[in-house]
């Protein structure tokens, strides 16, 4: 008996099957598959009443916590793929660096990384030290049926802007200078992050994720040529490691315009575009081969459920001669969102695109 008859190998081939590994992989699918960045989060009251008392860091290393609250927003808003609840410097606590997410503000890192010596602080990763990731994964696609789990980790360099700055920055200048001002120093970093989120997310595909994204969320404050010659490397490396698996790889960056054929070559099957560049013409800065994700303006979101709806078709629109779409916001759910706005709007994507 092949390993595709028992319960577990049938529900392999209908995760195998959904919309949203099909669309990641462009072929035809029944509709296109919806997901919400940071669909996760304060925008859910069930999610505010599970985390009171719990600091962040912690409620991320609590399997129960980690899979109720992964799974709210599928139960919620019907979405096609769920994202494994639990934020991109984690694997850098789980090394013991040194750093809190502050409410508010984000992450906050005691000792910033700013010499050769500061390196020493970043040890790799082994699957031991975040063996409740393995056993939330294992928790949460035995509860997921064949809803598909996406793990991610944070790239290379929006780790390093982390690490470099001591916190969120607008300008990344102690990232900048050191990218400039020590190349050797800087390439050594990126290249020990990229080791550290290759294993995250390795981690993950191997617990029962069944696509990664990888997130460089600030990596747009770049020019393409510095993009091209400080941080593609470390990406191009994560992407080739995970490459053997065979689950589909989603790159993602905000302000990203200019950077998104880079971005596709880095190794991604799959390139999210944020609102700024339509998808059809995201589509030629990428090139054939690749699907995108996106790109809702995620701040349309408080306007009227009419324009809502307009902005959607006008996304849909853009995405009709993609060779694969999966429909999302051009960045995270903004905490204040009404989670109502966020359902319906999968939901007017599901009926306007079934097939
Ligand atoms: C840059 C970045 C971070 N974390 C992440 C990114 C990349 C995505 C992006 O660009 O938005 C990734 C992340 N963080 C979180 C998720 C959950 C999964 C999901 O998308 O639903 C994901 C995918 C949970 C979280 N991560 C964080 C929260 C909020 C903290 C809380 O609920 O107390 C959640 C639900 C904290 C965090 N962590 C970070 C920030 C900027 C913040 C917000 C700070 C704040 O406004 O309070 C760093």
């Amino acid at each position: 008996m092949s390993a595709n008859h028992s319960p577990e190998g049938t529900q392999q081939t209908a995760t195998h099957d959904s919309a949203f590994l099909r669309a990641c992989r462009r072929e035809p699918v029944p509709h296109t598959p919806v997901w919400f960045m940071r669909q996760a989060g304060r925008s859910l009251p069930e999610y505010r009443k599970v985390r009171e008392g719990i600091p962040m860091l912690d409620s991320c290393m609590r399997p129960d916590l980690v899979t109720e609250i992964t799974l709210q927003p599928v139960r919620r808003h019907n979405v096609d793929a769920a994202i494994y609840y639990s934020d991109i410097v984690v694997p850098l606590k789980a090394i013991g660096i040194d750093l809190d997410i502050k409410p508010g503000v984000g992450p906050v890192i005691a000792d910033p990384i700013r010499s050769r010596a500061d390196l020493a602080q970043l040890r790799d990763l082994t699957p031991e030290d975040v063996s409740y990731v393995t056993e939330a994964v294992g928790l949460l696609t035995a509860e997921l049926g064949p809803t598909p789990l996406i793990g991610f980790a944070g790239a290379p360099f929006t780790l390093a802007s982390y690490l470099v700055e001591g916190g969120p920055s607008r300008n990344h200048e102690h990232t900048k200078a050191l990218m400039y001002g020590d190349p050797q120093l800087w390439a050594d970093l990126l290249d020990r992050l990229a080791e550290i989120t290759s294993a995250f997310l390795k981690v993950q595909i191997e617990a029962g994720a069944s696509a990664v994204q990888l997130f460089d969320s600030w990596v747009g404050a770049l020019a393409p040529a510095d993009y091209r010659r400080s941080v593609l490397p470390a990406s191009a490396k994560v992407f080739r490691a995970v490459e053997s698996y065979g689950v589909p790889r989603i790159h993602f960056g905000v302000g990203t315009g200019e950077l998104l054929g880079l971005m596709g070559q880095a190794g991604a099957d799959v390139v999210g575009v944020d609102w700024r560049v339509p998808l059809d013409e995201a589509a030629r800065r990428v090139g054939p081969g690749k699907a995108l994700q996106g790109n809702f303006d995620p701040a349309i979101l408080f306007s009227t459920p009419e324009a809502i709806e307009v902005k959607a078709r006008e996304v849909l629109d853009a995405a009709a001669g993609l060779e694969g779409h999966v429909f999302n916001l051009g960045h995270g759910v903004p905490p204040t969102t009404d989670p109502d706005a966020l359902t319906r709007l999968a939901e007017y994507v599901h009926t306007q695109t079934a097939r």
